[in-house]
């Protein structure tokens, strides 16, 4: 993967973990963040039926900008469990060049 990639979502989750430990004002991460794991959840799944929206529409522009939303929100769920990025792309790592369905197969259940 390009390295900036990875650096943009890393640039973001820090701000995101910036505005969890000391809320800002006029801050959407903070309000966010103060309102708990139930409104991120829920703001989560709407940002996910607004990419399948995109999807279906086939609009490259409001794919690119909706993916952008999800990944956002994504990033807040991580930093509300503390989960760095650097955690997904490791397991992207680990999956990397193993077929999908040899990957399923291998899986232990999670608890
Ligand atoms: N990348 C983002 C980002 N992407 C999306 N959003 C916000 O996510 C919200 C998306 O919600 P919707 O489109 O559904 O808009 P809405 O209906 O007004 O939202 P709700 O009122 O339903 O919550 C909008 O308010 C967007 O501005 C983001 N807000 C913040 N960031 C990053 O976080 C940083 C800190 O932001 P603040 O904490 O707001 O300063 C920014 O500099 C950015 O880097």
């Amino acid at each position: 993967m390009n390295e900036s990639h990875d650096d943009i979502l890393q640039a973001v989750y820090q701000v995101v973990q910036e505005r969890k430990a000391v809320p800002a004002e006029n801050s959407y991460t903070a309000s966010l963040m103060a309102k708990g794991i139930d409104t991120i959840l829920k703001k989560l799944g709407e940002e996910a039926t607004e990419l399948v929206i995109a999807g279906k529409g086939g609009a490259r522009d409001e794919i690119v900008y909706e993916t952008a939303d999800l990944f956002f929100h994504t990033l807040v769920l991580l930093a509300h469990y503390d989960i760095s990025p650097d955690e997904i792309y490791a397991e992207l790592r680990r999956r990397f060049g193993i077929s999908g369905i040899a990957e399923k197969a291998s899986r232990v259940p999670l608890k």
